[in-house]
């Protein structure tokens, strides 16, 4: 559904330039939520403009539907962007029009016929939960419901995407809560592709179907979020699920372990029916070392099991090397050297 080919975006200014996006190569396919996370200035919101053509590709193809954007008249923008809708972090609300102007803002740019763009609106309004507030203002909503209108609003000209730019940034966790599910109704009833950036991995891990992660301009890792989940390679990735297992180590909590724990610190991450300790006595007794855990913690995700534990394995190096190498058939396992940042 979109396609990024080799796609680099470079901002050149007199003496300066930044790569905002380096050489990515991702498919979105239709009908999935697909999550693109990083930190600050990692390119997310330069990738999601290149959809839209709000930025254009310095190198490769963005192609949309089948679509080579980079290739289409002015006009054929135009219609495609009808097909895109956006929402934003701060909402982007006309704050002089009424809940019902704003949704029906994108219906009277397209010409939409009067009572057409009536029946729309209502249908909208009902869809996001707000049918009782047509006739107010965007000052007199929440933060949520602002967002509510926001998607209504995107969702008017019926586009087959929608893209979220930290759509629940600025929003406290209940509301959150309630806005992910929203986009997930979207996603199922009206089987729009959602395209989102955030820097929020619990908004990943709550409605993404895959994601893709993003670090100075480039995708580190990409794949089901499950998979990612388990298998996180790179210590960016990791960093990230650590901080919605809330087993994070912070630099203090890990120089007290370490005072505590003369061995070696490992993380162990594991799935499935595989619940840790077992697959850890059964390496420790066939090598000589001694283990314990420190800390575990286990969640659901995307209906499977999936854990993680924190371990301390005490004996010879050599030994503890063997081990490793042995668990690493079975589970992801790293040693905790610096603290997740
Ligand atoms: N118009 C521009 N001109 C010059 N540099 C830019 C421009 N837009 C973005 N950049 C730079 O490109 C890099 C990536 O920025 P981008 O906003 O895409 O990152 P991000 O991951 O979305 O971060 P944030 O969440 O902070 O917005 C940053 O170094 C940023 O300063």
């Amino acid at each position: 559904m979109i396609q990024f080919q080799g796609v680099s975006k470079i901002f050149r200014s007199k003496n300066k330039e930044v790569r905002a996006v380096e050489n990515v190569t991702l498919n979105v396919n239709k009908g999935e939520i697909y999550g693109v996370i990083g930190f600050s200035g990692a390119g997310k919101s330069t990738l999601l403009r290149l959809v839209n053509l709000l930025e254009k590709p310095t190198e490769g193809k963005v192609v949309v539907g089948d679509r080579d954007l980079t290739a289409l008249s002015a006009r054929e923008l135009r219609q495609l962007r009808r097909r895109i809708g956006m929402i934003f972090q701060t909402f982007n609300l006309f704050n002089s029009r009424t809940v019902y102007g704003n949704v029906a803002y994108p219906l009277r740019l397209a010409r939409t016929p009067r009572a057409r763009i009536r029946e729309r609106v209502t249908e909208l309004l009902r869809f996001v939960g707000l049918e009782d507030k047509a006739d107010q203002y965007p000052e007199q909503l929440s933060g949520g419901q602002k967002q509510r209108v926001g998607i209504a609003r995107a969702l008017a000209t019926s586009p087959d995407i929608l893209i979220c730019d930290e759509a629940t940034s600025a929003l406290d966790p209940e509301t959150t809560g309630e806005i992910l599910k929203l986009l997930k109704k979207v996603n199922e009833e009206y089987g729009i592709t959602i395209l989102l950036i955030t820097h929020e991995m619990h908004v990943i891990r709550s409605i993404c179907d895959r994601v893709a992660v993003m670090e100075n301009g480039a995708v580190i890792e990409e794949g089901p979020v499950f998979d990612i989940f388990a298998h996180p390679k790179k210590q960016t990735t990791r960093s990230f699920i650590s901080s919605v297992q809330n087993d994070k180590l912070s630099p203090k909590l890990l120089a007290l372990l370490k005072q505590h724990h003369s061995g070696r610190l490992y993380r162990v991450v594991f799935k499935g029916g595989t619940t840790g300790e077992p697959v850890l006595s059964r390496a420790a007794k066939k090598y000589d070392i001694d283990f314990s855990i420190i800390y575990g913690s286990i969640n659901e995700l995307q209906g499977q099991l999936f854990g993680s534990l924190i371990v301390e394995f005490a004996g010879e190096d050599s030994e503890i090397a063997r081990v490793v190498e042995e668990l690493e058939r079975t589970v992801e396992i790293w040693e905790v050297i610096d603290h997740e940042s």
